[in-house]
């Protein structure tokens, strides 16, 4: 038998760190939402007791490193599963970019092989078994727009997102999220208004949204990588009635109520970047 799960990748609408907790973690405020980008993942059952993953990407690490490989270990080791695993995984997310790509996939395999072995354990205790892989896993089991808080574990459902248009632009650099709460500032960091954020999503007002929308950690990353900065002026010159920051970054994205509007960002953007993306939010 063979399952098939899509991994969606994350932006975050709103992100707030509050402070730094006795656990060396910062406390965050966020609101997230799932975006039409995704990786897919099929899964099979092997006899031997082993775990196999194959990607088209050829810079993933594909042993204990990856997170595929962590999320199979802990659900065979809490389920007490003494078969193996194939996953066959189409990369689609970008890595390393503030989008959840690794987590997602932490959260598609620990859904996949629930199915697949018939474990019939419930989401929430996928979210609670997810949490040991990292931080984004428990919101990555749901997916959707969702309000989140602690390091990720505290889940508040929200309706869609206001339909719109995003777009998505990854210079060619990778940012460790390690280094980027490292070296911040709590004293400097600008608060955005995820109350605001939360409010307008449950009043489905697009314009009330997107004039909340913020990212502490942006303020960080742009001081280390200027281009960060650079792609959001030149999404804002372009039209895009937003554009933030994901995660630690260094995407950036762009949300337009019109697809036209979107489209002209789309095409400005290819002038200065090779990953550009025109897709919408993702709700079931
Ligand atoms: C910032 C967020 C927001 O969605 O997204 P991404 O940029 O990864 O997408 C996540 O919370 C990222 O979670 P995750 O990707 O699991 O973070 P980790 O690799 O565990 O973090 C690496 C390091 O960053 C610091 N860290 C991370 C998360 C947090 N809430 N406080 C922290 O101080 C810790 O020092 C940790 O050891
Ligand atoms: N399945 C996976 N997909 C992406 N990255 C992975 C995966 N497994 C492990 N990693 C590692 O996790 C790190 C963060 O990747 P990713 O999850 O894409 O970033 P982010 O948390 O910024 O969205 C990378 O250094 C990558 O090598």
């Amino acid at each position: 038998m063979e399952i098939i799960e899509k991994a969606p990748a994350k932006i975050n609408l709103g992100l707030d760190v509050l402070y730094k907790r006795d656990d060396g973690y910062h406390e965050l405020e966020m609101v997230m939402s799932s975006i039409d980008l995704a990786d897919h993942l099929t899964f099979r059952t092997l006899e031997k007791d082993e775990i196999i993953i194959e990607t088209d990407n050829s810079f993933l690490p594909l042993d204990e490193r990856n997170h595929i490989y962590q999320a199979a270990m802990l659900l065979k080791r809490e389920c007490s599963i003494t078969k193996g695993v194939h996953v066959q995984m189409q990369k689609r997310i970008p890595v390393a970019a503030g989008m959840a790509g690794g987590s997602s996939d932490a959260a598609a395999t620990l859904r996949g092989l629930n199915r697949l072995w018939k474990l019939k354990l419930s989401l929430e205790e996928l979210a609670e078994l997810g949490e040991k892989v990292g931080s984004d896993v428990p919101y990555c089991i749901y997916g959707n727009t969702a309000y989140v808080r602690g390091k990720g574990e505290k889940i508040e459902f929200l309706p869609k997102v206001p339909q719109c248009w995003v777009v998505l632009v990854k210079p060619r650099l990778s940012v460790s999220t390690g280094t980027v709460f490292h070296n911040l500032k709590l004293e400097q960091l600008v608060h955005p208004d995820i109350q605001g954020i939360k409010e307008s999503i449950k009043q489905q007002n697009f314009k009330k949204m997107v004039s909340s929308l913020g990212n502490s950690l942006e303020a960080v990353t742009v001081q280390n990588y200027p281009i960060v900065g650079f792609l959001k002026e030149k999404m804002q010159q372009f039209g895009a009635d937003v554009a933030v920051m994901s995660g630690s970054g260094p995407t950036v994205f762009a949300l337009c109520e019109k697809r036209s509007r979107a489209q002209r960002v789309c095409n400005g953007l290819k002038g200065f970047c090779e990953e550009v993306y025109l897709i919408r939010t993702l709700n079931k």
